[in-house]
């Protein structure tokens, strides 16, 4: 299903936020250029294992990975699963190629864009694991429709999970903490919230690698930072 419905507020209808910041080092270029061509998501078509990797194994996808650090560390414990990623950002995604050249990672494939564009193509019911880490906030409330945590994209992770895959959500944003728990709360009857007591979002879960946007809330802001593991019914 499409994540956009004509004159719905509720859902995405194009990319926001800025895709390229300081001119990439040559280095960078080189990768974007020769590395990126290999290991990219085919522009049409279905998002399957076996079009990616030429064989089933589970699939995950990471929706806006920065700088892939989180990505490259899933895919190097995890060799015989797939990774999808996408990442509008130019620079995040010259630095994801690095990871995934020094830690040779053949089981990861990058999509440079939006990441609505390439899960609207996984067939449902098809991916193991979901992954949104601090989304941008867009902490206006005239913003809201820009978030990515609202209910066109959610619909479309729940229908692309299968049942037992987990959704996994971080932030550190209390504006964006709000909204994203209401609208998970009108995802009872899909999802199942992974919850016991205050240590379960306080806490990164085991098999949780840092972001580099984590990082730098906790340790430049001082901000506390929140984990929801949601697992489809
Ligand atoms: C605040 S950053 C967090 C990056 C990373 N997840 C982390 O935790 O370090 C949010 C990221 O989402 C990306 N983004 C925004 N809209 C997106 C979209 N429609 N599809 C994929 N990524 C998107 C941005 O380019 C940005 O890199």
């Amino acid at each position: 299903m499409s994540a956009y419905k004509e004159g719905d507020p509720t859902t995405l209808n194009r990319l926001y936020g800025r895709s390229q910041g300081k001119p990439l080092r040559a280095s960078q270029q080189e990768l974007v250029e020769r590395l990126l061509p290999q290991i990219a998501v085919p522009p049409e078509g279905p998002v399957t294992s076996e079009a990616l990797f030429g064989f089933d194994r589970p699939l995950h996808f990471e929706i806006g990975f920065g700088g892939g650090e989180h990505m490259a560390e899933r895919a190097d414990l995890l060799p015989d699963h797939g990774f999808i990623g996408a990442e509008p950002f130019v620079n995040g995604v010259a630095q994801a190629l690095t990871h995934v050249r020094d830690r040779t990672l053949a089981n990861v494939r990058i999509h440079h864009g939006d990441a609505l564009e390439v899960l609207r193509r996984v067939p449902d019911g098809a991916l193991t694991m979901v992954y949104l880490l601090h989304p941008d906030p867009w902490p206006k409330a005239k913003h809201a429709k820009r978030r990515m945590m609202n209910d066109g994209p959610v619909r479309m992770i729940a229908d692309k999970l299968k049942p037992g895959g987990e959704f996994r959500f971080g932030t550190d944003h209390p504006v964006y903490l709000r909204h994203a728990l209401m609208v998970m709360r009108r995802f009872t009857d899909e999802f199942e919230w992974q919850v016991e007591g205050r240590a379960s979002w306080e806490n990164r879960p085991s098999g949780w690698p840092e972001t580099r946007y984590e990082h730098k809330a906790r340790t430049v802001y001082g901000h506390e930072v929140w984990y929801f593991r949601f697992r489809r019914k």
